[in-house]
């Protein structure tokens, strides 16, 4: 990890904050009466200000014993323990692969050899994914080394030297109402909770400040990563408001899910809930509860394969002015989710999620679609025990290129689709956690504020974005990915990148690359890249002081 000095006047390191002024630069354009557009660049001053303190985070996973829960936890194991194992491949280290925190870094600007990259965990105080205290719930009781067994996504050789760390951990009993998932989820369920809808929420509640008393965490952060539910029907006086959701529960009223229940029971006690499934957990009652109580909320569904795959490549062939006609997304898998998915109404919910997601991108482009008419798009998901979490996932994207021309892109895809989701777990809670502790206000603000309750920063990581009311849904990959990038460079005074590369387009160049090995150069790269491991923070010191807090 790099210790870097950003001069900038506009950043103050307190011992509690991180304090940063922004200009965040828009524009509002309105169509004139003569047809012309009118553009009006708009530059607003934001201050944003950082806990620096990073707490020690507890997340309970809902669904805890399936492939992902098990295999989170895991990865988080085995990467904590510096773990390695052996395969016919060779021997093998924990990584966490996949993870945009992690595994992804962040250009800082130019150096003498050119760009200078950190980790982006490195560019804000994060929690440590190692640190986590993991913890949840599950309708099977099977104990979490069995579960990482009955898995089969992890090497014999890793399980073994894991299970010790994980044979203890036992799922606490949750809320099962089969009609909200495939009927073939029953012989699984050994370990769910009787009473009344309130008694359940209420022992939901108990868990979570129990869980919260007894492993000492600070917070606690839930993931929903349980199967995918069927979609709630929308009800006046039952799921459409607050007060009317939770007199629904009080009554029993049979249209609340499981899901549900968990969001508002999570809600209740200050946690923010991030739905990893597809399913319309969030009914207009449970918004409206979680902005009332100023609780995050996220989701919806794992944004892993196929989808985050058709999220980059529509938006390549739109923006390269190529026109998508046809996307057929078919996969087939043996997990266990893919045995829920095997059932019409559980599909249906994932049929929805994995088909909006190239909305935008369409909307965004009138040559091409001057008509309005959408590609056809085509979702087939099929179980077949034998793969087991091994998808096997083949789509077809044709376009129509230039004069007549046709243009068929077939990608095959196979993959453990819990090593693919595992890490979208780790950036979806440790996103969530640091976005508790960022605040802003505006140049007419008097105070600061939080996000609003809906994390749409979120959006990267999930294929339907949960989003506010007023707030347009963006699918396309990088622009979400450049969203959650920007505002952390905006925590630390940077402004976005914005790869137009002036400095190298003068007549003559001032400050060239330079490719020659002097030895100071090529220690500051190694500097940058050694530090990578030592997890030190980047500091912005003030142009007028060389005040250089170590981290
Ligand atoms: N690549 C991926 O794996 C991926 C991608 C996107 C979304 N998802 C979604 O993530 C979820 C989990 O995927 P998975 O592969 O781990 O599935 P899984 O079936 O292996 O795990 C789901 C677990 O949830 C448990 N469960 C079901 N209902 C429950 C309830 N009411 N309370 C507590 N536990 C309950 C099941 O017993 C099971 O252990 C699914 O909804 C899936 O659609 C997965
Ligand atoms: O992330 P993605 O590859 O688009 O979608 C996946 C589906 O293709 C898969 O069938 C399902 O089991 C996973 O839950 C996930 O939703």
């Amino acid at each position: 990890m790099a210790t870097i000095k950003v001069n900038s006047p506009n950043v103050t390191y307190t011992e509690e904050y991180i304090e940063s002024k922004y200009d965040y630069q828009t524009s509002q354009v309105r169509n004139g009466p003569d047809g012309t557009i009118n553009v009006t660049p708009v530059t607003t001053q934001y201050t944003f200000r950082t806990e620096r303190k990073v707490p020690k985070l507890g997340v309970m996973l809902v669904g805890w014993g399936g492939n992902n829960g098990c295999t989170v936890t895991a990865a988080i194991l085995a990467n904590k323990h510096k773990m390695s194992w052996h395969t016919k491949e060779g021997l093998k280290h924990a990584n966490y692969f996949g993870s945009i925190t992690q595994a992804s870094t962040v250009g800082l600007g130019t150096g003498p050899e050119g760009e200078v990259y950190v980790p982006m965990k490195d560019i804000l105080p994060m929690v440590d994914p190692n640190d986590v205290v993991i913890d949840g719930w599950d309708i099977s009781s099977m104990n979490i080394a069995d579960s990482m067994e009955r898995a089969k996504v992890l090497d014999y050789n890793l399980q073994v030297q894991l299970r010790p760390h994980m044979k203890h951990m036992r799922p606490r009993p949750s809320i099962y109402i089969p009609d909200f998932i495939a009927a073939n989820q029953e012989e699984r369920a050994d370990n769910v909770l009787t009473g009344s809808k309130k008694e359940q929420l209420d022992r939901i509640r108990k868990d979570i400040r129990e869980f919260k008393e007894e492993s000492g965490v600070d917070k606690v952060i839930i993931l929903w990563t349980a199967n995918t539910e069927r979609y709630s029907d929308l009800i006046p006086g039952i799921n459409d408001t607050s007060e009317n959701l939770l007199r629904s529960i009080r009554e029993g009223e049979k249209e609340i899910s499981p899901s549900t229940l968990f969001a508002v029971a999570s809600i209740l006690e200050g946690v923010t809930y991030i739905n990893g499934s597809p399913q319309n957990t969030f009914v207009p009652g449970a918004l409206e509860l979680a902005n009332k109580k100023k609780v995050f909320i996220a989701g919806d569904d794992f944004k892993s394969g196929q989808t985050k795959l058709k999220s980059v490549l529509v938006d390549f062939l739109v923006s390269a002015g190529i026109k998508p006609v046809s996307i057929v997304s078919y996969n087939h898998l043996g997990n266990n989710d893919g045995k829920n998915l095997s059932a019409p109404q559980t599909f249906r919910s994932k049929e929805i999620s994995k088909s909006n997601v190239v909305d935008d991108m369409v909307d965004s482009n009138d040559i091409l679609y001057h008509d309005k008419k959408k590609p056809d798009h085509c979702v087939v998901i099929k179980y077949v025990p034998h793969v087991g979490d091994s998808k096997r996932a083949m789509d077809e994207y044709t376009s129509e290129i230039m004069m007549g021309g046709s243009n068929t892109l077939v990608i095959h895809n196979t993959c453990e689709d819990s090593l693919l989701a595992s890490p979208l777990i780790i950036d979806l809670v440790i996103i969530a956690e640091i976005c508790e502790r960022i605040q802003f206000k505006t140049e007419n603000d008097n105070s600061f504020q939080s996000f609003n309750s809906v994390l749409t920063i979120l959006s990267y990581l999930c294929k339907a974005p949960l989003v506010p009311a007023g707030t347009p849904v963006v699918n396309a990959l990088f622009k979400q990915r450049c969203c959650i990038e920007n505002i952390f460079r905006a925590c630390i005074g940077l402004a976005p990148l914005n790869n137009m590369m002036l400095e190298y387009k003068h007549q003559t160049i001032a400050n060239p690359i330079q490719r020659d090995n002097s030895s100071s150069i090529i220690a500051m790269k190694k500097t940058a890249q050694t530090n990578g491991a030592s997890g030190k923070q980047i500091i912005v010191s003030k142009s007028d002081s060389d005040t250089d807090c170590e981290k």
